[in-house]
């Protein structure tokens, strides 16, 4: 499966043009107000219907209530239901069944213990996304623009797909790829120019960046040369 790139917090149509145009597979909108990428309804229902067809949609809430998920599903129709809260693996299983949305779960990864929480949506959730704990004091639950020790998951198997998120930028992300091989990554504030103000030339960036390391990492290796040995004796 090809590498799917999230660009996340679009909230204009010029940067979900970029995105979109700069190949990105997932368009993800912030439904959460204290974020400077929150867009209301009618703004969002505006950006889904130029999205729509041309990249999954993405609607990401943070333990938002049934009424809320009702009026976003109404009015987005998403792809992709992601949940950044503190959601239970069972709240997952009904929201699926209430919405007939996928869900993807976000869990935050900060030590070893925390792939123990994440192992309780494996299997719950369509997809999984790994961030970065938020700094103490945050106001965001994500993103923060802070990378987590990706060791922490080097070589591990989730049965559910998986992006990798948290502090991903154009320079790291093809770094992140070749080392952790996620079906997916996930990118907001690493994309910007001030916090909520995506930069076009940073989407495309970051896009190309993913692409290049994921076809260099699935690029079948070259076979070893069987020609005779050169002669490099002088004589
Ligand atoms: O982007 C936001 O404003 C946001 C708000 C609340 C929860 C999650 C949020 N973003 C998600 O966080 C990760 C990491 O972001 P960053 O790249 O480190 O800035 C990203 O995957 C977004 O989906």
């Amino acid at each position: 499966m090809a590498l799917e790139i999230k660009i996340c917090g679009l909230s204009t149509p010029e940067t979900l043009e970029a995105a979109l145009g700069a190949g990105a597979d997932m368009v993800g909108m912030v439904f959460f107000p204290p974020s400077p990428r929150h867009v209301d309804l009618a703004t969002a229902q505006t950006l889904a219907a130029r999205a729509r067809g041309r990249a999954r949609i993405v609607a990401l809430t943070v333990d938002a209530d049934d009424a809320t998920l009702a009026a976003i599903v109404a009015a987005v129709r998403p792809d992709l239901l992601q949940l950044h809260g503190t959601e239970s693996p069972e709240r997952l299983a009904i929201l699926r069944a209430r919405f007939g949305v996928p869900v993807m779960k976000a869990v935050g990864i900060a030590m070893p213990a925390d792939l123990d929480r994440l192992a309780a949506y494996d299997g719950r959730a369509d997809r999984l996304l790994l961030d970065a704990k938020p700094p103490k004091g945050a106001v965001l639950p994500g993103g923060n623009g802070v990378p987590f020790d990706w060791n922490l998951i080097a070589g591990r198997a989730f049965a559910a797909p998986f992006l990798l998120g948290g502090g991903l930028d154009p320079a790291n992300v093809g770094a992140a790829v070749r080392l952790i091989r996620p079906d997916g990554v996930d990118v907001s504030s690493g994309v910007e120019r001030a916090p909520g103000i995506k930069d076009p030339d940073r989407i495309a960036a970051f896009v190309r960046a993913a692409r290049a390391a994921d076809t260099a990492a699935t690029a079948p290796a070259r076979p070893a040369d069987t020609s005779p040995a050169r002669e490099t004796s002088l004589s």
